[in-house]
């Protein structure tokens, strides 16, 4: 990792529910212009993590920094005000909504002054063509379509190119190739290289080593809330990744229960 301060720190940071530890001392470096991978197995703290990168839960201890500086968060506002952007599974969007309104939900551009203020549906719907069609979504040629008319992967698309339009710093993408055909996952992967090519941090959660061994610049793998590992591209092999990932701990346990089933006779090849 370069030797920079990064854009976004959390240090030592810790999320305690009720007297469950879901992250435990938990330090990452995000910086401009690179794919952060966070890996893990369900319910190792993934989701938490991104909650707290994305103001929505303050740490039970630990510091999180922007440029160096300690912020506090209080609400997702705060962390959208320091340029985080987090985009959702499913693009969290509405699926009735257009996609010129939905594109600009919360920054309305209007015309007319007064009680004459109108909706610029003109200009929504534009915007959300061309930055589309920049980002390779050929086919939408028309903002009022539905936004639950996207593919999947579209929808991906147009939540990321929605948080470059509007300045992101950091891009959070919480799986965002999940449930995705392979065609579809690439063109994500793309465009995930051309968010880091703009110098956008990107922070990508995913349970796809292959996924993030293609875009991916650092890597971290949380096990049950703490980080289990923290590495650079080229650093470790696919195999070391998904063996600490899927928890060489779970695969060593079937192993010893198997052993145990035909040590006792009952084979399962009975
Ligand atoms: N608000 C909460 N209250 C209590 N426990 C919680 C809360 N949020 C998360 N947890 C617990 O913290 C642990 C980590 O959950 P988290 O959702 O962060 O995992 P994850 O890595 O995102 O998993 P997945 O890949 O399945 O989404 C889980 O055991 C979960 O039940």
């Amino acid at each position: 990792m370069s030797e920079s301060t990064p854009y976004m720190a959390i240090e030592n940071v810790s999320k305690i529910f009720g007297s469950y530890e879901a992250l435990s001392d938990v330090s990452l470096d995000i910086h401009a212009g690179q794919v952060l991978c966070l890996l893990g197995d369900n319910g190792a703290g993934k989701s938490t993590l991104i909650k707290v990168l994305s103001g929505f839960h303050e740490p039970t201890s630990g510091t999180v920094k922007i440029n160096g500086k300690p912020v506090q968060f209080k609400s997702p506002r705060d962390a959208t005000a320091a340029g985080i952007s987090t985009v959702h599974q499913f693009g969290g969007t509405f699926p009735l909504m257009s996609l010129g309104r939905s594109f600009f939900t919360g920054v309305e551009p209007t015309k007319g002054w007064g009680p004459f203020k109108y909706f610029d549906k003109k200009f929504a719907n534009k915007v959300v063509v061309e930055q589309m069609q920049e980002m390779g979504i050929t086919r939408v040629t028309d903002g009022d379509r539905f936004v639950g008319s996207l593919s999947g992967g579209e929808r991906q698309v147009s939540a990321i190119a929605r948080a470059v339009y509007f300045g992101a710093k950091v891009l959070i993408l919480d799986e965002p190739t999940a449930a995705l055909g392979v065609k579809e996952a690439a063109h994500v992967l793309r465009i995930i290289m051309q968010a880091k090519h703009r110098g956008i941090a990107v922070v990508l959660v995913t349970h796809n080593v292959s996924h993030a061994l293609t875009v991916g610049d650092h890597f971290a793998v949380l096990i049950r809330g703490e980080k289990a590992d923290d590495f650079a591209k080229g650093q470790r092999t696919r195999e070391e990744i998904t063996d600490l990932m899927a928890g060489g701990e779970a695969m060593a346990e079937l192993e010893a229960e198997l052993a145990s089933l035909t040590g006792s006779g009952d084979s399962i090849h009975d």
